[in-house]
């Protein structure tokens, strides 16, 4: 039997346009809880020893057929490591037959479609007119939604903070446009329209008190139950949207622990289920999904298949 391709150099085969559309679209078939796509939510094994854990994103579409799974590997790192935070494998099979169809690697996928995503929730929720981006974190997810809001909107300003001013200052330097380094998270998120938190942190780093009112917070980071990047007045301040309310019940501890409400799943506001709250303090708490990764994964293979 033939081996099937691995798929290392991708991130030209992931156009970011064409993927907030098919994300947008799986998005809100999720919401409507249809027997068509099945995506359990995820499977986390601990790894106690090593302060990780390995995700395991199996998702199936049945309407377009596409059958993935992937497979993501997440450390807390000490400050200063050089290792990856996120380490992932995606698999795209034939449901068919069961085959596998490629092998591919999880790293620009994930950036992309976490960003996509957030874009997605930006687009409906952050305030009309929206001038001042910031940034919280400079790893993968920071570079990452810098590059896709950046590409789908228009700001006046784009800040940064991170833990490591040298990170942060590297971070500026290789962006593709001007972005502000701040000394703190209160100086970074004070007036800022909308605010990324793209950490590793398993604390609160970012207070409802500095937040604009108004404002909408895309939180990428804090995938654990007992882990937080927001605080409790953040949460119950304002409207809490999330990719999964499944997702968010069982690995968010800024939901979970908080004990804040959530308001809608982002693909009930694509649906027209529920709205979208743009003049209230808006935060849309983001996981990951498979389903994520089997549409990204699609769209790679499709590429790589008409270029062959
Ligand atoms: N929602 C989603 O779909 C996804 C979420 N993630 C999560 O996003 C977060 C960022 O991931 P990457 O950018 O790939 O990681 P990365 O390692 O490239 O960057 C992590 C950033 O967090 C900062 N950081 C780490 N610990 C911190 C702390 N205690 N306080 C403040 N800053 C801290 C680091 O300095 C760095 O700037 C992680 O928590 C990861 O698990 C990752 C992929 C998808
Ligand atoms: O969706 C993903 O991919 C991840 N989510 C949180 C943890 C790291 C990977």
């Amino acid at each position: 039997s033939m081996s099937p391709p691995v798929l290392y150099c991708i991130a030209q085969l992931l156009d970011v346009a064409e993927l907030i559309s098919r994300l947008e679209a799986v998005m809100g078939e999720f919401s409507q809880r249809g027997a068509g796509l099945v995506q359990p939510v995820r499977s986390v094994v601990p790894l106690q020893k090593h302060g990780g854990f390995l995700g395991l994103m199996p998702a199936y579409l049945a309407h377009e057929d596409i059958l993935c799974t992937k497979m993501v590997a997440f450390y807390q790192r000490e400050q200063g490591s050089s290792l990856p935070t996120t380490q992932a494998t995606v698999l795209l099979f034939d449901p068919v037959s069961g085959v596998v169809s490629a092998v591919m690697d999880g790293e620009v996928i994930t950036a992309r479609r976490t960003a996509a995503v957030s874009a997605i929730s930006a687009k409906l929720l952050m305030p009309r007119h929206a001038e001042i981006l910031c940034l919280l974190g400079s790893g993968h997810q920071a570079v990452s939604h810098y590059e896709v809001f950046t590409q789908a909107f228009t700001f006046k300003e784009v800040r940064v903070w991170s833990r490591s001013k040298e990170r942060a200052e590297e971070f500026a330097r290789a962006a593709g446009g001007p972005v502000t380094v701040c000394p703190s998270v209160k100086e970074a998120v004070e007036g800022a329209d909308v605010i990324v938190t793209a950490t590793n942190a398993s604390e609160p780093l970012l207070f409802g008190k500095w937040v604009k009112s108004g404002a909408h917070v895309a939180a990428v980071g804090a995938c654990r139950p007992d882990w937080r990047e927001l605080d409790d007045d953040l949460m119950r301040d304002a409207v809490v949207y999330v990719d999964s309310r499944e997702g968010a019940a069982a690995e968010s501890g800024d939901v979970i622990l908080s004990g804040a409400e959530v308001f809608a799943e982002l693909g009930e506001m694509i649906n027209g289920s529920m709205p979208a709250q743009r003049d209230k303090t808006t935060v849309f708490k983001s996981l990951g999904m498979g389903i994520q990764d089997a549409v990204s994964a699609k769209l790679v293979y499709d590429k790589w298949k008409s270029q062959q």
